[in-house]
């Protein structure tokens, strides 16, 4: 006799939203971070920044990831008590960041292959969706509406939304409130291990997509209940 098959979390008729990460699942914003973050540092007469280097230091949102990179730069110029001098870099890094962000948000970034037509399966199949990212809601509703994929979300939430971002649950049960879904039947859909461990810890059902930033860590290296290479392929059976 076959053993009794578990019904997927992710088939359609067990979910009734879903949750869609913003950087590196939906847009590919490394360009956008670079430019502002290059144009921060200058401001500040520092030395710049690689690319690859600021991915690995993407999801935490954007406090955590300019005090990632002031830190960086600093200990790179072997400046002793780069950790102290961070700190009190902070307040204007965070102003200039900002500012740059701000006037360059969206030029230097890309929806990903299979991003629309993955939104339009999920709202073809009658799933509310939100969006709950780690990046200032003031970022993401921006760069949502230039790309052309605001009108998929009913909701928007950005890392300042809540007291506390992912991994902490508290968004993810946050915006289940919002949805009025249960964490049970609402899945999240990221890149990163934020997501994952967010997801676990809400009790939703999570999917990584394989191509975003995850600490330059493997995506298919988190826990969770399966991973797509587009978002075309989120198998909803
Ligand atoms: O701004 C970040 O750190 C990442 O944002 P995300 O939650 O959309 O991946
Ligand atoms: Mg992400």
């Amino acid at each position: 006799m076959l053993p009794e098959r578990t019904p997927s979390p992710l088939r359609r008729d067990a979910l009734d939203a879903a949750i869609v990460d913003l950087d590196g699942t939906m847009v590919d914003t490394l360009g956008d971070f670079h430019a502002a973050l290059t144009r921060t540092l200058a401001e500040l007469g520092l030395p710049g920044i690689a690319a690859p280097t600021i991915e690995t230091m993407v999801g935490k949102g954007s406090e955590h990831l300019l005090r990632s990179v002031l830190n960086h730069v600093l200990v790179l110029e072997n400046q002793a008590r780069a950790a102290i001098k961070t700190e009190a870099l902070m307040p204007a890094a965070w102003d200039a960041y900002q500012r740059h962000y701000l006037a360059i948000n969206g030029q230097c970034s890309a929806v990903y292959p299979g991003v629309l037509e993955g939104l339009e399966a999920l709202r073809a199949r009658g799933l509310r969706l939100a969006c709950l990212t780690n990046k200032p809601t003031a970022f993401a509703r921006p760069l949502l509406a230039q790309k052309g994929l605001d009108g998929f979300f009913e909701q928007v939430f950005g890392g300042d939304a809540f007291e506390r971002k992912k991994p902490d649950p508290l968004p993810l049960l946050k915006t289940c409130e919002a949805l009025g879904t249960a964490p049970a039947r609402t899945l999240m859909v990221g890149d990163s291990s934020n997501d994952a461990q967010a997801a676990r810890a809400a009790g939703c059902p999570v999917v990584l997509v394989t191509y975003g930033y995850n600490h330059g860590q493997p995506a298919r290296s988190v826990d969770a209940d399966d991973w797509v290479d587009t978002l075309t392929e989120l198998r909803l059976a």
